[in-house]
């Protein structure tokens, strides 16, 4: 039977058409409520949408309940009667962004061998509130915090997270409606993981302390963010010409004193990211700056590289620094 949760998803897929009628879509299901929720719902409106579906179990061989974890999803699978692919690392990824990185290697790997255009993710507005403050405690800039879209490339696929307006309360309360069976991750109660910390109590904390409605609230600043995020990369491909020399690499002082800050530092980050190895720091993209009034022969200490910044009149020009065996690099603390 269809719950309200049904028809919200019905009426956005219709209004967004992320997910085409007849499409061949793969679902991400890792076995928690999230992503079985969105297996469920999704399971219900292909009647309607025509949908080819199949579901994706990523073993990361993480836990000792790992293999399990797989049956589990299998036998949703089979319960849905719904084509089941398994991909098994051969060694257990050593870190979360590791696991991350062959997660979505296998997602479009297995889409890609089984004809289908979208890959579904089990996302939800709680994910995206606790990725804006993680990234806000990292000190990220708009381009880091306004991540976590609903609809991305992955390689020849899309990649689509169609549950960004529910909350992880919704989705439990879809799993209880329907009586969905939910794999208990042990790995999300441990609070070495700074995500599950804030999921567990900087976020109740806020909730009850602050804004009620705070996922909501950090959700719609990712939205925010997210267009001004466009907006920015679209200045800077557009005035970049007019400010980046390419041969040899250098920024146009005169033109990048004209435009605002905003654009002063990301075509100074966009310059620095294509030349220079890493990403470049707020430190580094602030030392470059102050050169911008510089006198000639001004220069920033050693960047990554082994390359600095030199001010030749009206260029800052990329200048290589003779090796300094002795001293580590300028930024390489930060
Ligand atoms: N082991 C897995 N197998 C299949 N799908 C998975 C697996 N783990 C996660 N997913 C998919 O990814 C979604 C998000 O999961 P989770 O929040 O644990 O990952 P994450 O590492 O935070 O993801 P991201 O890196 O995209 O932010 C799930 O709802 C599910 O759709």
């Amino acid at each position: 039977m269809w719950s309200l949760y049904h028809a919200r998803l019905h009426r956005r897929l219709k209004e967004e058409q992320w997910l085409p009628q007849h499409a061949r879509i793969l679902i991400a299901v890792s076995g928690g409520q999230d992503s079985v929720c969105l297996a469920k719902l999704l399971r219900d409106l292909q009647p309607h949408w025509h949908w080819h579906l199949a579901i994706v179990h990523c073993n990361h061989r993480w836990r000792p309940d790992s293999t399990a974890n797989a049956h589990f999803v299998k036998g949703l699978a089979q319960q849905w009667q719904l084509p089941y692919k398994l991909v098994t690392a051969l060694e257990p990824p050593a870190t979360e962004a590791a696991a991350r990185t062959w997660r979505y290697q296998a997602f479009r790997e297995v889409a890609c061998a089984l004809d289908c255009s979208h890959v579904v993710t089990g996302h939800t507005q709680s994910d995206r509130a606790e990725t804006v403050l993680l990234n806000l405690l990292r000190g990220a800039s708009v381009t880091g915090i306004g991540t976590l879209q609903p609809v991305r490339p992955l390689g020849e696929v899309q990649l689509v997270r169609p549950l960004l307006d529910l909350s992880r309360t919704d989705t439990a309360a879809v799993c209880q409606q329907q009586r969905l069976p939910i794999w208990q991750d042990t790995t999300n109660l441990d609070c070495r993981y700074r995500r599950n910390r804030l999921r567990q109590d900087v976020i109740p904390y806020l909730r009850e302390h602050f804004n009620a409605k705070v996922e909501t609230a950090l959700a719609q600043t990712a939205e925010l963010l997210a267009a001004d995020r466009a907006y920015f990369a679209a200045e800077v491909a557009r005035v970049a010409p007019e400010v980046i020399r390419t041969a040899p690499p250098a920024l146009d002082r005169d033109r990048l004193r004209q435009l605002p800050l905003a654009l002063q530092r990301r075509l100074i980050h966009h310059f620095l990211q294509a030349h220079l190895p890493g990403t470049p720091t707020f430190t580094v993209v602030e030392a470059v700056r102050h050169l911008l009034n510089a006198g000639n022969g001004s220069q920033t200490s050693t960047l990554r590289g082994g390359y600095c910044l030199r001010v030749h009149g009206q260029w800052l020009q990329l200048t290589a620094m003779p090796p300094q065996p002795q001293s580590a690099p300028a930024d390489s603390a930060l």
